[in-house]
């Protein structure tokens, strides 16, 4: 799994408690998950379908710096299934897991649509996107 992206745990991410709130990670989670989808499927149009159970392991605080790491791991006809790991980036330990995130591949009217792909494509040569 590769990690790519990393987040600065500041203030405005806070729980009352102090330590990094959930809905501030999934939101950063979702976004980062549907880039990746996006650029693996090569298409803009890209749904959330399901997000599995949530496994919150340890908390984060102020000042950390987490990271987030995403790899697909099921390619459907119209589907593609992710993994995903945020873990502290200095000390390595696991934050969060997600087993499971399926998003759905859309066509220009919305609907679901094959998009072709049987594995994971290494981002070397640029993506062609869709119309
Ligand atoms: C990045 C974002 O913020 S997106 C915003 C949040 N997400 C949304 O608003 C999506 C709202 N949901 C929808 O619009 C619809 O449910 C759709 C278009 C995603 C799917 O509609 P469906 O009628 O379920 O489509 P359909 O039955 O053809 O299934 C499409 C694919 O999803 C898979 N799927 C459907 N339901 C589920 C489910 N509960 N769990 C896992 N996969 C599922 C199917 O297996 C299929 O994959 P496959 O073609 O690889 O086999």
């Amino acid at each position: 799994m590769n990690f790519h992206t990393r987040k600065w745990v500041k203030p405005e991410d806070l729980n009352p408690n102090g330590t990094l709130f959930g809905g501030s990670l999934l939101k950063w989670i979702d976004e980062e998950a549907a880039i990746y989808v996006i650029t693996q499927l090569g298409n803009k149009r890209v749904v959330t379908k399901l997000i599995s159970e949530i496994n919150f392991v340890s908390s984060a605080r102020e000042g950390d710096v987490i990271e987030l790491g995403i790899t697909a791991t099921e390619f459907g006809r119209t589907s593609i299934t992710l993994r995903c790991e945020v873990r502290n980036k200095i000390t390595r330990e696991s934050i969060l897991t997600i087993n499971r995130m399926v998003f759905v591949n859309l066509s220009a009217e919305g609907k679901p649509t094959p998009h072709g792909k049987t594995q994971i494509t290494y981002m070397d040569a640029p993506t062609r996107f869709a119309a």
